[in-house]
């Protein structure tokens, strides 16, 4: 059986998120959240034209339906119908209520709107990059037999350690040093973001080239991330490039840098860390068609056949190549 780890690991991902922000983790609403959050991504490149059937159109509404969930959630807790959640709506809401009762005014610091559109925010920017990173992380590894061969080791003896526990800890995250160099040197040669935009708000001189204020600059993250003044045969996928930090400034850009670093960098690392763990300990896999390109119509960079794969279990007396 053929599987397309893009589309699965989008589904995945996107159930997490939703879980983490607003509590939805199964049934209608989750159906609708997965369904149009892709949606709403091709309408942000789409050309703003407001016609039935397309993109941008397809966009609104989809927009419109996950709105509307978000709305619902929110009203069903303000009327207290909903059991207490720990999520991100809940924090957002509360705080507000805080903030007006420790001030004594009604004025929100958030309108509904906002809270709205910051979840959906977090929905688009975690969603669709942390599944684009795991699915080039799962093509790397299909094409570098060695570094697959590294990691399961490292991967099966904490999966030994850990056995008698259900879910992986904090403790054990932080017990992944060859992984963790494998998620950084994907994100590296994947460059999921590979541009980023600023707006030059004085005018400004940077290596003799004269910028003007109001020019709109892009940070070209993915030439810095091949650029091989910076990465030894930058082309090629070396995790342990990392043994040896680089110390060129700002030359890993995959969460950019600065004031608006990526909010969820950090839950992303362990996303991508806890799915390298389950793959490398229970499955084997093989890619069968290895078409690198990009697909056009992503937000963000993905491959476009979405690296179709064979899975196999691994057996429970499976002994690793490695170990033969
Ligand atoms: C591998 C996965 C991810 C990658 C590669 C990534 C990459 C990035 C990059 C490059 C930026 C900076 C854009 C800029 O400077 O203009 C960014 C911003 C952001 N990311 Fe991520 N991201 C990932 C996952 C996530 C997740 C899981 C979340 C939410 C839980 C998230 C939320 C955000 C938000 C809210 C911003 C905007 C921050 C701001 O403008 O202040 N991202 N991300």
């Amino acid at each position: 059986m053929v599987f397309d780890v893009n589309f699965i690991l989008e589904q995945i991902t996107c159930k997490a998120m939703c879980k983490m922000l607003i509590s939805v983790e199964s049934g209608y609403e989750l159906e609708v959240l997965q369904n149009e959050v892709a949606h709403v991504c091709e309408a942000m490149l789409a050309f703003p034209l407001r016609l039935p059937r397309t993109r941008f159109y397809k966009g609104l509404q989809a927009r419109k339906k996950i709105m509307g969930i978000i709305g619902d959630a929110m009203s069903e807790r303000r009327k207290g119908l909903e059991v207490e959640c720990e999520d991100l709506l809940q924090r957002l809401l509360t705080e507000d209520e805080k903030a007006c009762g420790e001030t004594g005014t009604t004025a929100r610091q958030l309108t509904d709107e906002e809270i709205k559109d910051n979840i959906l925010t977090m929905i688009i920017a975690g969603q669709d990059t942390t599944a684009s990173a795991m699915t080039w992380m799962v093509k790397f590894l299909d094409e570098n037999p060695e570094v697959l061969a590294t990691l399961m080791k490292e991967q099966l003896d904490l999966a030994r350690k850990t056995s008698s526990k259900s879910f992986l800890t904090l403790e054990s995250i932080n017990d992944m040093p060859y992984a963790s160099k494998v998620v950084k040197e994907s994100l590296r040669l994947a460059s999921v973001v590979p541009w980023f935009p600023r707006l030059a708000l004085e005018d400004c001189e940077m290596e003799g080239f004269k910028i003007k204020r109001g020019w709109n600059v892009n940070v070209d993250a993915k030439s810095v991330h091949l650029d091989p003044t910076v990465y030894t045969d930058p082309n090629k996928f070396n995790p342990s490039r990392f043994d040896d930090e680089s110390k060129v400034p700002y030359s890993f850009l995959a969460f950019g840098m600065g004031g608006r670093t990526c909010l969820g960098m950090n839950m992303a690392k362990a996303m991508m860390l806890v799915f390298l763990h389950r793959l490398t300990t229970t499955y084997r896999w093989k890619v069968i068609d290895e078409d690198s390109s990009i697909e056009k119509w992503g937000l963000f960079s993905k491959l476009k056949s979405g690296c179709p794969v064979t899975v196999t279990c691994i057996a429970e007396n499976y002994t690793p190549r490695y170990q033969q």
